[in-house]
């Protein structure tokens, strides 16, 4: 069989992220672009991600439109089938030219506020809101990778004891292994609209344990003073990323405040590049490896307790006696008993935390294991595939948009340092070309009929 699933063509690569190779494919029968998502994770888990986001429609969110395992021998390699979304994402565009305007960024966070208020109307939180997974477009913002999201209240620590998530971006609650609300969401909005007006993470560091140590018992970073920045964005930066969850405004009212500011705040000179004023919690720029390594997904084994002493620890120990904070990437895994899952929908935070404690921010330690994260450690698959199809694909003879998987080589201005922000520049959207050699792949069974959505296009916003 020479396409996937009889009907897709696969080309190049688009990116990797951490479970899964994005490339680019054309659907033979829709005459249409898209995106094929191949995971090393499990089938089943991956098909709860695929009908968890197929039932997502929203002009900001890139659609699925199907799924369908590779077979090859014992081994299964899940798949999804998206909407082809050309441009590059907010990481590669801050990598790329540094802190945005701040009209720009109310922009882009009005519309990933827009896209995360319509996961949460239907009870979904994202769980894994970071720059490589908004994408920039031509037509405005598209949110990826709806690939952990759970159901409002679904514990943040799964039965295998994961806590799933970017722990730079995850909030506080969160990290405590608190059920997944969606002010988690929103927590991750303020930062990403930080990291846009800075060009900075606000939780800077090279490994897991280096960003756990440096949030330790610190509430998230003031923006620095940047010229004509209306006061109502950084008040709302500061509630987004209220260390209370009940404090923080929801994913609609944000994009309401951020539409309103973008369009209501009085013009300062256009052509001024944002000017930043030295603030004692001006942090670090980030390097591009750390960039790289910090947006994997980690997993996070614990209890609660356990990943709260992880906090409290700013040396964190590892057990294996090589690792430490500055030594194993973030997509390492810090292994402990796992805690009870608890499964109680609800679309508003928990009144108190339903796991054990409170951080004991200064005086447990603890030792950990910390280990790189290779599959989601939760349904024990018999069979985890480990490798994509043994046939690779030949890039397509038309290059779809320039792919953003290569990691940015650009060293990310200082926040300090005045930040040119041009405009942004208008990324090639991909003409419906296929591939132009047939692709080989292994026989496929596609579970869903292979009609696939017929749902195509996402309306520009
Ligand atoms: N629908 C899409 N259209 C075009 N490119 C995509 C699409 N989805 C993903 N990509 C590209 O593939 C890259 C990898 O995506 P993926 O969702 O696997 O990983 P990630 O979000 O970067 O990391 P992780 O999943 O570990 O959080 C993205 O950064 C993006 O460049």
């Amino acid at each position: 069989m020479d396409r996937l699933a009889g009907r897709y063509r696969v080309g190049e690569v688009l990116g990797h992220g951490g479970n899964a190779t994005v490339r680019y494919g054309f659907d033979t029968v829709l005459k249409r672009p898209v995106a094929i998502k191949m995971f090393d994770g499990s089938a089943a888990e991956v098909l709860r991600e695929a009908r968890t986001a197929a039932g997502l429609s929203h002009p900001n969110i890139a659609q699925v439109y199907d799924y369908g395992e590779i077979v090859e021998g014992d081994e299964r390699t899940p798949y999804l089938v998206m909407e082809f979304v050309g441009g590059e994402t907010l990481a590669d565009r801050l990598a790329r030219t540094g802190a945005l305007r701040w009209r720009r960024v109310a922009e882009i966070g009005a519309q990933t506020a827009g896209a995360l208020a319509a996961a949460h109307a239907q009870s979904l939180v994202h769980r894994d809101v970071h720059p490589r997974n908004i994408m920039l477009t031509p037509d405005g913002v598209k949110v990826l990778d709806f690939g952990i999201a759970a159901v409002a209240g679904q514990h943040g620590i799964d039965a295998g004891g994961a806590l799933w998530g970017s722990p730079a971006y995850l909030a506080p609650e969160q990290l405590r292994g608190e059920p997944s609300f969606p002010a988690g969401d929103v927590y991750a909005l303020g930062l990403l609209l930080f990291e846009s007006l800075t060009g900075s993470r606000a939780w800077p560091g090279e490994t897991i344990g280096a960003i756990l140590a440096t949030r330790h018992g610190r509430p998230a970073p003031r923006l620095p003073r940047l010229a004509a920045l209306p006061r109502e964005l950084v008040r709302l930066y500061e509630a987004c990323t209220a260390d209370d969850p009940t404090g923080r405004p929801t994913a609609a009212e944000v994009s309401e405040t951020l539409r309103r500011v973008g369009y209501t705040a009085p013009l300062s000179r256009p052509a001024t590049p944002i000017r930043t004023v030295l603030s004692p919690h001006t942090v670090a720029a980030a390097s591009p490896a750390t960039r790289r390594r910090s947006r994997r997904r980690t997993a996070v084994l614990g209890s609660a307790a356990v990943v709260t002493a992880i906090l409290g620890i700013v040396g964190v120990q590892l057990s294996n006696g090589t690792v430490t904070p500055g030594g194993r990437e973030a997509e390492a895994a810090v292994e402990a008993p796992q805690p009870p899952a608890s499964l109680s929908p609800s679309t508003s935070p928990p009144a108190s935390p339903t796991t054990s404690a409170r951080p004991r921010r200064h005086t447990e330690t603890t030792t950990t294991t910390v280990r790189r994260k290779t599959a989601p450690p939760t349904t024990a698959p018999t069979t985890v595939p480990t490798s994509a199809p043994t046939t690779q694909p030949t890039a397509p003879a038309t290059k779809p948009a320039p792919p953003s998987s290569p990691p940015p080589t650009t060293p990310r201005p200082q926040p300090t340092t005045p930040s040119p922000t041009p405009d942004d520049p208008k990324p090639t959207d991909p003409k419906p070309t296929e591939p132009t050699t047939p692709v080989t792949t292994p026989p496929t069974q596609t579970t869903p009929p292979t009609t696939g959505d017929t749902d195509t296009d996402a309306a520009a916003v």
